[in-house]
């Protein structure tokens, strides 16, 4: 049996330090499915899974498991089992009695070891059950720890960042077991990771969280092509999407431009949809995102329908062996988005609101996911001499661009590039998407 998990509103505040970790929460995960909690740390992913699990108490809102209100359901009633990153085997244990152990304590009359080696054969682990924890590697621990999840078959798994530990070749190999096996178990699995790379690989759904608010959820490939705001945009993607400040130029007798301070991305005509809503913005400051595969090295010459052509002084190459990334200087400004790597979450603290308040916050949630502050910063003006280092710390160079590594590109080469505007993503002040518009009415013509 698999189970449906929603959760409808839920918060969650610790009174110990007066702190919403998590904000109004809404998910429903279909039975079987296989859903990822992303976000970076101390976003509340492992707060969520424990008030899922019984193991913290929910402050507001409702959980539901197969459709039955569960928020007083005790852990043991949940018949969940979570697999965390420490693994949390017992240490005067074999990995036979480990794996057996809740099943001892679920029918203590009934042997455990038919299903204890079924489970051992299932992960490939019959010849560590003798073993100490201690006299296993840190893979060994994890595959028996996923045995003492899994013996039990539960109707649902939770697991917490549970390769975190591992080191990166292996924790490639155990994510593509996970995978395969809760196929094959056909098991609802809640999985938090913040690593991107992690959830796009595993997941059905990819949740994305920010301040404890829910940013985004749908499918991996749907959070990379169509990222609901700056934040989801610069979490998802390897290299980094390049996010610039620009000003929309739109007058009536002439081209369409995004200015990006030294220079200005030309829209070609005639505009495609997206591009023609844009115009309402004229004059007005926006975030353009560019990812890598969207810039390419050519000169104007060779530019295929709908590039268009800017230039870049190189500035720093990372070569990659199969591919090379070049950070080139445009004279653009980066836009900074707040809380992408931060160490430790901004708190925010509970406290009484005015009504007028409340309003305010459930209008911003309306338009955008502004709860947990702004997605982005624009504090100073756009047109100002781009920086020598980006303020968010990235490579200096404002637009990183991906390539092979045919080109021999050096420090202080000036660079011809061609930017595929159908790959262009614009979002508002408030880092909130709106090209491709989000909303667009399907029955328009293009
Ligand atoms: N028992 C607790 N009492 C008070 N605050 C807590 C408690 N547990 C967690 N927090 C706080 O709640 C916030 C969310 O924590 P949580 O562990 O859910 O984040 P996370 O996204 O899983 O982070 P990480 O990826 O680092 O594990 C953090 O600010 C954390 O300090």
């Amino acid at each position: 049996m698999t189970r449906a998990i929603s959760l409808h509103d839920v918060s969650k505040v610790y009174y110990a330090s007066d702190a919403r970790v998590v904000d109004r929460l809404s998910l429903d995960i279909a039975p079987g499915e296989f859903l990822v909690l992303l976000g970076p740390s101390g976003c509340g992913k492992s707060t969520v899974l424990r008030m899922i699990a019984g193991l913290e108490q929910i402050t507001d809102g409702r959980l539901l498991l197969d459709g039955e209100y569960a928020n007083d359901l005790p852990p043991s009633g949940r018949d969940i089992a979570m697999v965390f990153q420490n693994f949390a085997l017992y240490p005067t244990m074999t990995g036979r009695d480990n794996i057996g152990f809740p099943l001892r304590i679920e029918a203590p009359s009934t042997d455990p070891s038919p299903r204890v080696d079924a489970t051992a054969r299932m992960l490939g682990i019959e010849d560590l059950l003798d073993r100490y924890p201690g006299q296993l590697s840190g893979g060994e621990r994890q595959r028996v720890a996923m045995g003492r999840a899994i013996a039990r078959h539960p109707s649902a798994f939770l697991m917490d960042e549970p390769l975190s530990n591992l080191d990166a070749k292996l924790r490639n190999r155990l994510r593509a077991e996970i995978a395969s096996l809760t196929r094959k178990l056909g098991v609802t699995t809640v999985y938090v990771t913040h690593d991107q790379s992690e959830a796009m690989s595993l997941g059905d759904r990819v949740a994305v969280l920010r301040g404890g608010v829910l940013q985004q959820v749908d499918t991996p490939r749907s959070v990379y092509a169509l990222p609901r705001n700056v934040f989801v945009a610069a979490f998802i993607g390897t290299p980094r999407i390049n996010l610039l400040r620009g000003l929309v130029r739109a007058p009536l007798d002439g081209a369409m431009t995004i200015n990006l301070g030294k220079q200005a991305l030309r829209l070609p005509e005639p505009l495609s949809l997206d591009h023609k809503l844009l115009r309402v913005q004229q004059g007005r400051e926006v975030i353009v995102g560019l990812r890598s595969e969207a810039v390419r090295i050519g000169r104007l010459a060779e530019a295929r329908p709908g590039e268009t052509h800017i230039t870049g002084l190189v500035e720093h190459v990372e070569f990659q062996g199969h591919e090379v990334l070049v950070h080139f200087n445009t004279g653009s400004r980066p836009a900074v988005v707040p809380d992408l790597e931060a160490a430790r979450p901004q708190a925010r603290p509970v406290r009484r609101r005015r009504r007028e308040t409340r309003m305010l916050d459930r209008l911003r949630a309306r338009a955008g996911s502004l709860r947990a502050g702004p997605v982005v910063a624009l504090d100073e003006p756009a047109e100002q001499p781009p920086a020598v280092a980006s303020p968010d710390g990235r490579q200096p160079g404002d637009l990183v661009v991906r390539t092979t590594p045919d080109f021999d590109l050096r420090y202080g080469m000036h660079v011809p590039l061609l930017v595929d505007v159908a790959h262009l993503f614009v979002f508002d002040q408030h880092g909130e998407r709106i090209c491709p518009a989000p909303d667009r009415l399907p029955d328009l013509d293009e």
